[in-house]
């Protein structure tokens, strides 16, 4: 079944068009990676998917739902996790869950329970009691996760999850996310190739806002007569013409 499914997606902010007649189809419990230079358009596209920004022309049908003409009914699927960390700082990681669990409908207990389930599943618990601004960027992301986590959406956005972190707590992540595939379907935006080729079903690749290729890492490879993930991504996320 389709997840989400873009039409001529698009994006203009006065005369620059971030996201240009974007057509993308992802599937169902697919881990889908966003690439493409800065300025590519891969942040455009996801807020516009998330509903965070409207698009100019075009539309996206998320889980039977279009995000033009039924927002609410998207944002009840989808959660993010954004590249701006979205805890609260003076909050303890189980303040933050709790809270969160709140805001989407649960009651005390409700929210309690739901948040003891993800301080387990995400390894918080030796950080449970800490304030949010006293963690570590690695910690703060996986706490940023479980909390996009807790309204069990159908559909993840994760834009730059492992942005900044050291190679170990890059690591914990990865297993993170590895442990969510196929369960939910997860839109990663990353700059790391590796852990793109690493995490993905499938990648595509953007450049001035329009959509140059999608296949999976070998796929690409393949397409682009290249042996290492990084050359097919710089012979597709620099060429000129829309393959
Ligand atoms: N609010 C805005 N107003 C004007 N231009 C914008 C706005 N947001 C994005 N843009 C422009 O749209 C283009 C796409 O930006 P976007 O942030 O989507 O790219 P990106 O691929 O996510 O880049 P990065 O890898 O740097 O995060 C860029 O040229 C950017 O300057």
């Amino acid at each position: 079944m389709i997840a989400i499914q873009t039409r001529n997606l698009t994006k203009k902010f006065k005369e620059k068009t971030a996201v240009d007649q974007l057509n993308l189809s992802i599937e169902q419990g697919e881990l889908f990676s966003l690439l493409g230079v800065n300025g590519a358009g891969k942040t455009t596209t996801i807020k516009m998917l998330s509903c965070l920004s409207k698009p100019t022309s075009g539309d996206a049908v998320l889980l039977g739902d279009s995000i033009a003409a039924n927002p609410m009914a998207v944002k009840q699927k989808i959660n993010v996790s954004p590249q701006e960390t979205a805890v609260a700082p003076n909050l303890t990681v189980k303040e933050n869950l709790e809270t969160i669990a709140g805001l989407y409908g649960s009651g005390r207990k409700e929210a309690a329970k739901k948040t003891k389930e993800m301080i387990e599943n995400f390894e918080l618990s030796e950080v449970a009691k800490s304030k949010a601004k006293t963690l570590s960027g690695g910690w703060q992301r996986r706490l940023s996760i479980a909390m996009a986590l807790i309204s069990s959406p159908q559909i993840l956005f994760l834009d730059e999850p492992t942005l900044g972190l050291d190679v170990l707590a890059r690591r914990g992540l990865w297993n993170i996310i590895e442990r969510l595939k196929g369960k939910i379907t997860i839109i990663l935006t990353t700059h790391y190739l590796e852990e793109a080729e690493a995490l993905s079903d499938r990648i595509a690749i953007m450049a001035k806002g329009r959509l140059k290729s999608v296949g999976t890492a070998k796929e690409l490879m393949l397409n682009t007569h290249t042996e290492k993930f990084e050359d097919a991504f710089i012979a597709l996320a620099t060429e000129s013409e829309v393959s």
